[in-house]
């Protein structure tokens, strides 16, 4: 989006697409609070014209009769109350179908965009700021649904009543219309300047918001670190500096917006009384046929003539930021989906008395990759062949070739910002390569499909994640419908049955989604476990660098250990006392795989692997 046509009033390409998409889902609602909106405008404009009737038809020829007859009055004062209480029931049937709408709206653009959101890739989420998608989902959608709610229905309100106005006003006199007009026409002058100052403001209003809420974000992930540097200060100074930014904006916008109300308010008292003495004196000069009752019909008139002004100018302003947001929550619906073409697939397999391998649709522990009828078992055998690989522009892994056998237990060491970590993205496909080819048991993984992909392969990474619920939930959410019993024994496995059932209520103890409750330890058994369960054929381990005390490292080395057992593992090294029983140590340096073979191997070449081994260099 270029800048010029964020600080266009309207942006008509957005505009239509939303109304686009109200109408195909909601056609028949709309069509009836349209309906609804007509009515009630046509309701104020007729009631107001009927004055002149009730006055010069009903009251005028009353006024001196001695014994006047007010029955056709009463009649004529019924059916202007029945005209102004069919305008009452059509603005309250509109504005019902209109939140009723909006909210539908809301709940429908929520559940496109969660879902939209879960198909995009991790570059998009690498590269977005959390805080501002999260404003996406809160401010964004709120200033778009007070629009559909609020500012659209009212828009067209006021302008119907202007029109409708403005006709029956030339039909009472055109010569008090023309004096109406002008008065408009300078309405309308103090009215733009007005909203387009304050459009600026709320504009920057919006993105100042936004920035608020990415620091916010950023701050309640980074807390203990802000803590451990004792920067609380500066944070505070930066937010207080980000707060005062947006209440400037704010401000601002206010002034200017809330501004048009009295302005147009008193351009509508001025209207008022300069046709009360026009008209007057039009009247009774007898220049024109102006009677009493088409002068107090034209003062009601003119009222639902000022008036939609200043309304208008309102609504316009929430429509404005109503667009801003709706911009933003197409530009998130509009980011391109991770695509893939892969069409192996990973299936469960069991073996009949012949060794023949039959898919099932049981958990076996067994897999194999299908490629159109044809079953592969799952060996765990990974091959890199020349592969490179830029994020951006900016080349990160070089000519990366290495063969990592079923069962092998491969280590990845080397400087901070070597790739390490993305040599592990390129083989998940978080990102795809840009040169060369990877390989699973044969299989290019381009070929297989990215879920069936990373179901294959089992992470461990620094930060556990765990969720609010049960520690048995928390194991479990690494297989679903693995029973008790299994979800005990992946415990065992991961040496965590013991802190387990030191808790108040062992695996049923409910633990808070930032896991505060649980030590660093404790998290990672946890993710052992829950690893465990899954029970991937290759193993991918993003070792813990924070301290944890030499018991709990020592089981989690335990766990590891009995994991990684029979299975491919892939670990991220950030000691080597870790990993000296490797098959296979890859020392990475810019982007290169410098060095390859086991600790022995490595410590005869007197290279990278040895100064790091006798820390002559580090590897943080
Ligand atoms: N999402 C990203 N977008 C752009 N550049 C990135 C991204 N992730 C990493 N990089 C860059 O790629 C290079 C390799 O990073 P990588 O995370 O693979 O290193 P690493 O060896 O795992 O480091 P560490 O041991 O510190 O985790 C670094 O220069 C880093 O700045």
């Amino acid at each position: 989006m270029t800048d010029k046509k964020q600080n266009q009033a309207v942006d008509w390409q957005t505009l239509g697409r939303l109304l686009k998409m109200m109408f195909s889902n909601y056609g028949g609602r709309l069509v009836l609070a349209i309906g609804g909106i007509v009515v009630s405008c046509l309701a104020t404009v007729l009631g107001s014209y009927f004055i002149q009737f009730l006055i010069d038809s009903y009251v005028t020829p009353l006024i001196g009769k001695k014994a006047p007859d007010f029955g056709p009055l009463l009649q004529a004062i019924g059916v202007m109350g029945v005209i102004f209480a069919s305008g009452i029931i059509a603005s309250l049937l509109y504005s019902q179908i209109m939140a009723a709408t909006g909210q539908r709206v809301q709940k429908t653009l929520r559940d496109e965009m969660f879902t939209h959101m879960e198909g995009l890739p991790q570059g998009y989420f690498d590269q977005t700021n959390a805080g501002i998608l999260m404003s996406t989902y809160t401010n964004d959608i709120d200033t778009l649904m007070q629009m559909i709610m609020q500012a659209f229905p009212q828009l067209l309100n006021s302008v119907l009543s202007f029109s409708f106005s403005l006709v029956m006003m030339f039909i009472l006199s055109w010569q008090l219309s023309m004096i109406s007009v002008g008065v408009f026409i300078l309405g309308i002058l103090i009215v733009r300047f007005l909203i387009v100052r304050s459009r600026l403001y709320y504009q920057q209003q919006q993105r100042e918001i936004g920035k608020i809420d990415g620091f916010v974000e950023e701050m309640l992930s980074g807390l203990k670190v802000v803590k451990v540097f004792s920067h609380e200060k500066q944070v505070q100074q930066e937010f207080d500096q980000k707060n005062d930014d947006w209440q400037i904006a704010a401000t601002q916008a206010n002034i200017y917006s809330t501004s048009v109300f009295p302005i147009m308010g008193n351009v509508g008292n001025f209207l008022y009384v300069l046709v009360a003495i026009v008209g007057g004196t039009l009247a009774i000069n007898g220049k024109t046929a102006l009677t009493l009752g088409t002068i107090a019909a034209f003062l009601q008139l003119s009222r639902s003539f000022s008036q939609p002004i200043a309304g208008a100018s309102q609504q316009l302003n929430f429509i404005i930021q109503g667009m801003a947001g709706t911009r933003r929550i197409f530009r998130l619906l509009d980011q391109k989906e991770e695509s893939d073409h892969g069409t192996v697939t990973l299936v469960n397999v069991e073996a009949d008395e012949t060794g023949r391998l039959n898919e099932t649709a049981e958990y076996t522990g067994k897999l194999a990759w299908k490629t159109g009828t044809d079953l592969t078992l799952l060996a765990g055998n990974v091959t890199f062949n020349n592969v490179d690989f830029a994020y951006g522009q900016e080349d990160v892994l070089h000519q990366v070739s290495f063969v990592a056998q079923a069962g092998q237990k491969i280590a990845l060491v080397g400087p901070t910002g070597a790739g390490k970590t993305t040599i592990i993205n390129v083989l998940n496909r978080f990102y795809d390569i840009s040169q060369g080819s990877i390989t699973y048991d044969g299989i290019n993984i381009r070929q297989i499909k990215k879920d069936d992909l990373r179901a294959s392969l089992g992470l461990i990474l620094q930060e556990t994640h765990l969720f609010t619920g049960t520690i048995a939930d928390n194991i479990r959410y690494g297989r679903l419908n693995a029973s008790d019993e299994e979800v005990k024994q992946a415990a065992d496995l991961a040496q965590a049955t013991a802190f387990i059932e030191k808790l108040p209520q062992g695996f049923q103890t409910r633990i808070s989604g930032n896991s505060s409750d649980l030590s660093q330890g404790q998290q990672q058994l946890l993710a052992i476990a829950r690893a465990a369960l899954t029970d991937a054929p290759v193993l991918i381990l993003d070792e813990a660098t924070s301290n944890i005390d030499t018991q709990t490292e020592q089981l989690i080395q335990q766990g590891l250990e009995n994991l990684m057992a029979g299975r491919t593992s892939f670990a991220i090294a950030h000691r080597l006392s870790t990993i000296f029983d490797s098959d296979l140590i890859m020392v990475i340096d810019d982007g290169r795989v410098v060095e390859m073979g086991n600790h022995d191997e490595l410590i005869e070449k007197h290279g990278m692997y040895y100064d790091l081994y006798h820390g002559t260099l580090t590897l943080e």
